[in-house]
C-alpha cells in the first residue's frame, strides 16, 4: 500500500473493537457512514444487492452464516465474500447445552414460581411450601439419553463432543461433511445416512447446518411425523431451516416435546413448550472478539496483498510478497471461468515488456481469481486493456 492511500471500510453492526483495532487508522478509515468503501464489514445486516456499490471489492462476515449477503449478485460483481468459521462455535456449543438443560428440567417455571412469592416473608413456611412443590418442577438427565446432530461442521462436531462427555449416545447426519471436519468429528458419532432414521432414533436433535435452498424447510411436517415421540428440537442455525407451521402441529399434536430456538417467530412466542432466544447464539465477548479479528485480519490481507482466505465464494489463494522486487507492482484479476483468459492477460502485458516475477491462479465454480507480480507498473492503458477484455469482472492494483 502507498504511503498516502487510504483504504475504506463500511460497517454495519457492532463489530468488536479488538478487530477494529487491526486497522491501523494512518491507512484506513472504518465508518459505517461511508458510500464510497472498498469493503464492507458485518455481521447480520440483511445485505442489499443496492448496498453493492461499484467501489466494493470485498465483504467480511464476522460469523459464519452469510445467508444475510446476496451471494449470487456479489460473485457477479466481483465482490469476494469471506467468513470466519468457527470462531463463533464455542459459543453456540455452550448455548446449546443451556437450552437441553433448560429443555430437560423445570428452571425456567420453577425459576418463576419462585419469582412470584416475593410477598412471602416467613423464610421457613417458604422452605415448607417449596419442598411440597417441587415435584412439579422435576426434569430428566441428559446422560444416558441419545442426541442427533444435522451438520457436522465446526459447531456440529463440538456439540457432539460436548454431548459425549455428557455420557450420550451421539448420531450425526451430514451429507456434506468436508474431509477436515471428518477428521475432527469424534470417533464415537454413529454416522446415520438418512435424517428420517435419525429424526427416529434421538431424544434430542440439534440443528447446525446453513440455510441453503436444498436445506430450508428441511425441518418439514413428514420429517415432524418421522420424529421419535417426545423428542426436543434445537435450532441454533437459522429460522428458515424449519417449517415453523410443523413444528407448532408437531407440539400441538405431542410429537415434539420441546423447541428451542434462537430465532423467535410470532406463532412461538408465548408457548410453554417452547424456548426462544433473541439471536444470541454468538453473542459472548470472546466469540465476538474471534470473529471481528479473524474478519479483520482476512479483510486486510486481501485489500492490501489480495490474498483470500476463507472466501464463501472464491478460491482459496496466496502469493508471497517477493522481497526487493523493485518498483514492481501486483494485480489482482477476478475473471469468469472460461478457457483463453490467462493467455490474453499475459499478453497484453508481454506488449508493454512487462516481465511477470511470480504468479497464481485458482478458479471456483464460474469465477477465475489470478494475482500476478510485476517487475515495473503497467500503464493504465495496460489496466484498462486488461479491465476491458471480454470476461474480465474486476482488476486491482495493488
Ligand atoms: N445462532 C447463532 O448465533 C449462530 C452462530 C454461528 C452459526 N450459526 C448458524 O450455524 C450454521 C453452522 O455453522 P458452522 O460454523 O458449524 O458451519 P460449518 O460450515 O462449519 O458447518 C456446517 C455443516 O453443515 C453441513 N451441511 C450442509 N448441508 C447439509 C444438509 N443438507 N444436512 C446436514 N448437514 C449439512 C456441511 O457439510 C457442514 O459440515 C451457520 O451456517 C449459521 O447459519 C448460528
Ligand atoms: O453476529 C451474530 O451475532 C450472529 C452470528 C451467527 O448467526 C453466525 O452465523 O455466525
Amino acid at each position: 500500500m502507498s504511503e498516502t492511500q487510504t483504504r475504506r471500510i463500511k460497517t454495519y453492526n457492532q463489530i468488536s473493537d479488538k478487530g477494529l483495532s487491526r486497522f491501523n487508522s494512518t491507512h484506513y478509515q472504518v465508518d459505517p457512514a461511508l458510500d464510497d468503501a472498498e469493503a464492507i464489514l458485518l455481521r447480520s445486516y440483511k445485505l442489499q444487492v443496492s448496498d453493492l456499490t461499484a467501489s466494493v471489492r470485498a465483504i467480511a462476515r464476522a460469523g459464519a452464516g452469510v445467508n444475510n449477503v446476496p451471494l449470487p449478485a456479489c460473485t457477479d460483481q466481483g465482490i469476494v465474500v469471506f467468513n470466519t468459521p468457527g470462531a463463533n462455535a464455542n459459543a453456540v456449543k455452550e448455548l446449546v447445552l443451556s437450552g437441553m438443560l433448560l429443555a430437560s428440567r423445570g428452571i425456567l417455571p420453577g425459576m418463576r414460581y419462585v419469582s412470584e412469592l416475593s410477598d412471602m416473608t416467613d423464610n421457613a413456611e417458604m422452605s415448607k411450601l417449596l419442598e411440597a412443590e417441587k415435584k412439579r418442577f422435576a426434569g430428566s438427565e441428559l446422560a444416558g439419553k441419545t442426541l442427533g446432530v444435522i451438520g457436522l461442521g465446526a459447531i456440529g462436531s463440538l456439540v457432539a463432543g460436548m454431548a459425549i462427555d455428557m455420557g450420550m449416545t451421539v448420531l450425526g447426519y451430514d451429507p456434506a461433511l468436508s474431509v477436515d471436519a471428518a477428521w475432527r468429528l469424534p470417533n464415537q458419532v454413529q454416522k446415520i445416512e438418512n435424517v428420517s432414521a435419525l429424526l427416529g432414533n434421538a431424544d434430542y436433535v440439534s440443528l447446525h447446518l446453513p440455510v441453503l435452498d436444498s436445506t430450508r424447510h428441511l425441518i418439514s411436517t413428514d420429517l415432524v411425523a418421522a420424529m421419535k415421540p417426545g423428542l426436543c428440537l434445537l435450532n441454533f442455525s437459522r429460522d428458515e431451516i424449519v417449517d415453523t407451521d410443523a413444528v407448532v402441529a408437531g407440539l400441538d399434536a405431542g410429537q415434539l416435546r420441546m423447541y428451542v430456538s434462537d430465532f423467535p417467530r410470532h406463532e412461538l412466542i408465548g408457548r410453554e413448550d417452547v424456548i426462544l432466544m433473541p439471536h444470541i447464539g454468538a453473542s459472548t465477548a470472546e466469540a465476538e472478539e474471534n470473529c471481528a479479528i479473524m474478519a479483520a485480519e482476512q479483510l486486510k490481507d486481501f485489500l492490501e496483498n489480495g490474498n483470500i482466505r476463507n472466501s464463501v465464494n472464491y478460491p482459496s489463494l496466496f502469493l508471497d510478497r517477493v522481497a526487493g522486487a523493485g518498483t514492481g507492482t501486483r494485480l489482482a484479476i477476478s475473471n469468469k471461468n472460461v478457457p483463453g483468459m490467462l493467455g490474453k492477460i499475459l499478453s497484453i502485458l508481454a506488449q508493454q515488456d512487462i516481465n511477470v516475477i511470480d504468479m497464481i491462479n485458482k478458479s471456483r465454480d464460474q469465477i477465475a481469481y489470478t494475482l500476478i507480480d510485476l517487475a515495473s507498473t503497467p500503464s493504465e492503458a495496460a489496466i484498462a486493456a486488461i479491465a476491458d477484455t471480454d470476461d474480465v469482472i474486476k482488476v486491482t492494483v495493488l
